[in-house]
């Protein structure tokens, strides 16, 4: 467990922190990864959070293999299903605690 989210922080500050730096959304302050805004925006759940890491949302890119349409996902490198469910795991197990620092040294 404490192993997966060290994983799941290490693939977040790779893949996500550009935007969502300690759990916050550069682009669109109403769309935070704190549980408040997951709550209203309906992605509170692990499975909706790997939903939008996937296939992308608004002016979020998608990052699974099969993310379509092509213009709704990353022009950069995709993520492997298993990195996307850790990634969906360790949001939400940030989202409850309220975002504290998790060292991935
Ligand atoms: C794999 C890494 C990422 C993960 C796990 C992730 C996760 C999420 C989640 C769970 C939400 C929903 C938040 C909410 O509605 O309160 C979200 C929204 C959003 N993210 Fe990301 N994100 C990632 C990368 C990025 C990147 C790199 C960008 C910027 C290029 C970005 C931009 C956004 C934007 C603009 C939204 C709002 C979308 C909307 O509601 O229309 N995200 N992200």
């Amino acid at each position: 467990q404490t192993l997966d989210i060290q994983r799941g922080a290490t693939l977040f500050n790779r893949a996500c922190i550009g935007c969502h730096d300690t759990g916050g959304n550069i682009i669109q302050p109403g769309a935070t990864l704190f549980t408040k805004d997951l709550e209203r925006n309906g992605v509170d759940t692990e499975e909706e959070i790997y939903r939008v890491t996937y296939f992308g949302k608004g002016r979020m890119p998608g990052f699974g293999e099969k993310c379509t349409p092509r213009g709704q996902c990353t022009f950069g490198p995709r993520l492997q299903d298993e990195e996307i469910k850790l990634l969906a795991e360790f949001v939400k197990f940030q989202a409850d605690q309220g975002w504290p620092t998790v060292s991935t040294d």
